[in-house]
């Protein structure tokens, strides 16, 4: 048999093994939660950690991303939870990070991220409520509200 048609069939047969929910938090605590209550499949769920806004409403650049997954995503489809993007310097560090841990079959990365995106349309405006937060404040909100601006500019 072909190298390549074996590692297809493997691949078909691994990718089919229910998918791995991954939430980024902390912001996307509450739709992780409550997107896994919509999924009737018993699924592995965990988190990874990432900050880049600190207390304010500017992104440094660099997230810091704590990588601590309980649930082997090798070879599995991963569904990765957000809350928000905006710069995108999150979401391409963590899908990086995944598919590392994946490896490779040949011409195929062994672990596929699929997104869930809760804010897919934002207007321009710094958002929080459920789970988005200004410095760690209003993450309990059970909508999503704009913060004036008074509220966070100190000049
Ligand atoms: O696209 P980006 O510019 O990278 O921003 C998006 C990220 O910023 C927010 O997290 P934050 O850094 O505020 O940490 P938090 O989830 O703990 O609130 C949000 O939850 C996303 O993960």
């Amino acid at each position: 048999m072909d190298i390549r048609i074996f590692f297809t069939i493997i691949y078909t047969f691994t990718i089919s093994l229910p998918p791995v929910v991954v939430g980024v938090a902390t912001g996307a605590f509450l739709f992780s939660a409550d997107l896994v209550r919509k999924i009737n499949l018993p699924i592995p769920i965990d988190f990874v950690r990432a900050e880049s806004y600190g207390s304010g409403t500017e992104s440094n650049g660099a997230p810091t991303i704590s990588f601590y997954l309980k649930v082997d995503v090798k070879n599995r489809h991963v569904i990765l939870v957000e809350d928000i993007v905006d710069k995108g310097h999150t979401l391409s560090c963590v899908i990086a990070h995944l598919k590392s841990k994946g490896g490779f079959y040949p011409f195929i990365p062994s672990t596929n991220v699929t997104l869930a995106l809760f804010l897919i349309k934002c207007p321009n405006h710094f958002v929080v409520g459920y789970g988005m937060d200004f410095a760690e404040l209003y993450r309990n909100l059970p909508y999503v509200g704009v913060l004036k601006p008074e509220h966070y500019y100190t000049a």
